[in-house]
């Protein structure tokens, strides 16, 4: 039985990990190795819910666009599997992939074309493609982008975030269950960056399943539902954004000159990891409400100069969880 699907995450509290009836990605101990020690993908167990908008975050070099060319059936793995609209890849693609729009690798369009005649061009391509409502089709994929106003001028006039819209209509120009963007805001521009994430979000909202890569912390936190981190290789985390963040416990600082007292109090309180530091003290806040803990220091005279919590952010949640920075190249 299938239920309809949402254009949200699932129940918050569930995870992302456990494949269900409404996966729309899921793998298996997915490796992807070039030559005899690049080893670019690790055994990863990837699930992504129908109606999420997933971000498939790492840095540069962590595996994300030889993950999903094995997702889309462009390269072999080369061991476990890799199931996309319940298909099992490459060997589904011929049923899936009408199924799936991609951008990969950026939009690749005809600067002396106008986006509308290179949408024409583009499923003209399409045999499944019925010429007779090629029009409607392609006013429906422009306005879905924004660019109905501006379909008729030449591609190579158009801004890079317009570039960007454009390639999103090629791949809208048939419905799709689920929408593959790698690094779908590279090279924009903070406004361009903007527009690509309405446009996401607003995707989503109409019920299609959106996976998309990207090096971008701040990007995936802003439009995303769920998200997998990746690094060198190896899936380190995934769930819903808000798990994901969670998942670290704050970290709080307290500024005082009364840092041994404070310390005391903390552990008292069961904070763990207590540790002075020259100017007040530091420990894991845990499950504690960060304004319970600063009472029971003031109560307790520790003159509190400053009282912060760190650690609710997906890159604190990376970099706890890996030990690195983010910007590392493998
Ligand atoms: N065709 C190839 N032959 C050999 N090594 C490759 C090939 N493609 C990718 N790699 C290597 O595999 C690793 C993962 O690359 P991949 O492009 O999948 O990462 P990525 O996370 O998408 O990074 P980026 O955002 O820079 O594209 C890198 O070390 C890369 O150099």
């Amino acid at each position: 039985m299938t239920t309809s699907t949402a254009a949200v995450a699932p129940t918050p509290g569930t995870t992302a990990a456990q494949p269900d009836g409404a996966s729309v990605v899921v793998t298996r101990g997915l490796s992807k190795r070039y030559g005899r020690d690049r080893l670019a993908v690790d055994g990863l167990d990837l699930v992504v819910p129908a109606g999420a908008v997933f971000g498939f975050l790492g840095p540069n070099g962590s595996g994300k666009t030889t993950t999903i060319r094995m997702l889309m059936g462009l390269i072999k793995p080369t061991s476990g599997t890799a199931t996309v609209l319940g298909g099992a890849m490459p060997g589904a693609a011929g049923a899936v992939l009408p199924r799936v729009g991609a951008l990969i690798e950026g939009p690749a369009h005809y600067g002396f074309l106008t986006g509308r005649e290179n949408l024409a061009r583009l499923d003209a391509a399409d045999r499944t493609a019925d010429p007779a409502t090629r029009k409607r089709r392609i006013d429906e994929a422009l306005a879905r982008v924004g660019l109905s106003a501006v379909g008729d001028r030449k591609a190579r006039a158009y801004s890079l975030g317009m570039k960007q819209r454009l390639g999103i209509a090629s791949a809208l120009l048939r419905p799709r269950d689920l929408l593959v963007l790698d690094e779908p805001t590279n090279g924009l521009d903070p406004q361009g960056m903007r527009e690509i994430r309405a446009l996401i979000r607003s995707l989503a909202a109409d019920g299609t399943t959106v996976f998309l890569s990207s090096h971008l912390l701040d990007e995936i936190e802003q439009v995303c539902t769920h998200a997998a981190i990746m690094s060198r290789g190896r899936l380190v985390t995934q769930g819903t954004v808000d798990e994901l963040r969670s998942a670290v416990r704050g970290r709080l600082r307290v500024g005082t000159p009364d840092a041994g007292r404070a310390a005391v109090v903390l552990a008292e309180l069961g904070l763990a990891h207590v540790a002075t530091t020259g100017d007040g003290v530091e420990a894991d806040l845990g499950d504690l409400a960060a304004e319970d803990v600063c009472a029971a220091l003031v109560r307790r005279d520790v003159r509190v100069r400053s009282f912060t919590t760190h650690g609710d952010s997906l890159e604190d949640a990376f970099v706890a969880l890996t030990g690195e920075g983010f910007d590392v190249e493998s």
